[in-house]
């Protein structure tokens, strides 16, 4: 059959939305609140890379491992991976029942299975279906980048898309890429048994965060094992029957490093090659699809979200955008897209959290900044509970107001929430002393921050 004989019979509908993962889901919920009629297309099963391959397989990894690090404080312990693994997919099944098609079509959502491509701006063809709207929204996500290097077709590597997978972890692996993927996975397959080796380019992990806290959690990873390479750029790569051979270059030269299995986590590229979006004239770089602050594209019928748009890669960004676009188009008053308000965490152990600005990016944009710290050693709760290794560090303008946050340490990411929550409504940070925080808990941390703010702005 052919496109046109397709168009004859036309499905009607006020929004398609192309992808059902943390974007895509959102804004196809969202839009039934209103009580329109949504068509939802994915090409896998709902629940997208967070469900299948990110956030719920790593962070379900992780919690093992860590529960395996704690006991082995208190006795030797035998690892199964294997076990470690199935139920990793178990908890991804038990985490997707929420998002089954089922549950879609309860809410009123026609879902179509399938690989969208568009025929025109206000029409995208799905296998035998033709689907027409007033408005779609593109939320079709980001793969992981695979590097151009020598030999890269003659090896069988791992991303984060294969690796929750396995049957078996393997024995040792070379992580390559230190970002927020290659920290968290690095430490817990470390935990979990795994001889793990992680190269990075830059002169630091997470280069982007807060150095001096950057610095610190490194020197953790490296007492759990992790073998960290820095200033170190892959150039080649072959494989044998002893496992994989990654040929390294850094200003002191070349090395080879060598490891049953390599992994890929250099960061993401968008979803865009099959949706035919050149035709239609939608605009695009490689870094994502170009939108406006309201995730509009050119075409001004079609919206983008997620990581697909980006400039923050996080299930919570993807939603938030795709609500927000929802909200516009349905609601009342259009609201830009405000991307001070994002927060975000590493789930390493400790946790590595931040919102706002690092001190050298305040540093750059401020005149007279002023920087409180607070050492987890000095907090009676992480004395007790053995967990002193950390630092929070909160950057303040010169009446106390919050320009960025970060902590590195136990419960950071539920901590942070504090910070953000005085930083996204301008409240001084000294006006924390106000609230009496329990003993001994640890967001007594920020109790004490505030104290040294209000001694600090007093004087
Ligand atoms: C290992 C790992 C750990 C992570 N941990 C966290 C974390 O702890 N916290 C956090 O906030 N973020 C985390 N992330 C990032 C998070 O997973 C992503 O930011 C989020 O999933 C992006 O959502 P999205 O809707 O934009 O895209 P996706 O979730 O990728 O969804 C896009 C969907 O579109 C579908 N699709 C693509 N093209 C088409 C087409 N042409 N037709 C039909 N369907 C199509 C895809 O199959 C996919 O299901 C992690 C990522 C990884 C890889
Ligand atoms: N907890 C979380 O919220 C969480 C967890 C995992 C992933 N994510 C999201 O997923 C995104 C992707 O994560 P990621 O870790 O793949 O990307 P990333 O951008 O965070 O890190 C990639 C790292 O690879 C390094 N790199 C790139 N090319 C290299 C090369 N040739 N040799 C050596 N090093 C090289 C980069 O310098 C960088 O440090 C993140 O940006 C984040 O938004 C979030």
């Amino acid at each position: 059959m052919s496109i046109s004989d397709y168009s004859k019979s036309k499905l009607l509908y006020d929004l398609v939305v192309i992808g059902a993962g943390a974007g895509g889901l959102n804004a196809a919920l969202t839009a039934m609140e209103y009580g329109k009629k949504v068509a939802l297309v994915e090409r896998n099963q709902p629940g997208g890379e967070c469900t299948w391959s990110g956030c719920i397989p790593s962070k379900a990894m992780i919690q093992m491992a860590k529960e395996i690090k704690i006991s082995k404080k208190y006795g030797s312990i035998e690892i199964n991976s294997a076990d470690v693994l199935s139920k990793v997919r178990a908890l991804i099944q038990k985490a997707h029942q929420a998002e089954a098609v089922p549950v879609l079509e309860a809410a009123g959502i026609e879902y179509f299975y399938g690989e969208a491509v568009f025929l025109d701006k206000d029409t995208v063809q799905v296998g035998t279906n033709t689907l027409q709207a007033e408005n779609i929204m593109i939320a079709t996500g980001s793969s992981p980048v695979v590097p151009d290097i020598f030999g890269i077709n003659t090896v069988d590597y791992l991303t984060n898309e294969n690796i929750f997978l396995l049957t078996n972890l393997p024995s040792s692996i070379i992580v390559l890429g230190a970002g927020a993927i290659g920290v968290e996975l690095s430490q817990a397959m470390q935990a979990l048994g795994v001889e793990v080796k992680l190269v990075e380019m830059a002169p630091h992990i997470l280069y982007r965060e807060e150095v001096e806290l950057s610095k610190l959690l490194q020197e953790v990873l490296e007492k759990d094992g992790v073998d960290i390479l820095l200033n170190q750029r892959a150039i080649a790569v072959s494989e044998d029957a002893t496992g994989i051979q990654l040929t390294l270059s850094s200003p002191e030269g070349e090395a080879i490093v060598c490891a049953e299995k390599i992994l890929f986590a250099l960061g993401r590229q968008p979803n865009l090659t099959t949706l035919n979006i050149a035709d239609i004239g939608i605009k695009a770089t490689s870094q994502g699809i170009t939108v406006n602050d309201y995730c509009q594209t050119n075409v001004s019928n079609i919206y983008a979200t997620g990581d697909v748009v980006g400039p923050y890669l996080f299930s919570h960004m993807a939603g938030y955008q795709a609500r927000n676009v929802i909200h516009n188009l349905y609601g009342v008053g259009a609201q830009p897209i405000d991307l001070s308000g994002v927060a975000w965490c590493t789930f390493s152990d400790p946790e590595f959290a931040r919102c706002g600005l690092t001190e050298v990016e305040a540093s750059t944009e401020h005149n007279d900044i002023k920087t409180f710290t607070f050492d987890y050693e000095d907090l009676d709760r992480a004395v007790v509970d053995q967990k002193t290794i950390g630092k929070a560090k909160v950057i303040c303008d010169n009446k106390g107001l919050i320009l960025g946050a970060s902590i590195l340490g136990e419960r950071a990411c539920e901590l942070l929430g504090e910070l953000q929550l005085l930083k996204q409504n301008q409240i001084p940070l000294q006006k924390l002393q106000e609230s009496i925080h329990p003993y001994p808990g640890y967001s007594e941390l920020l109790f004490y921050l505030s104290m040294d703010a209000k001694a600090c702005f007093i004087a």
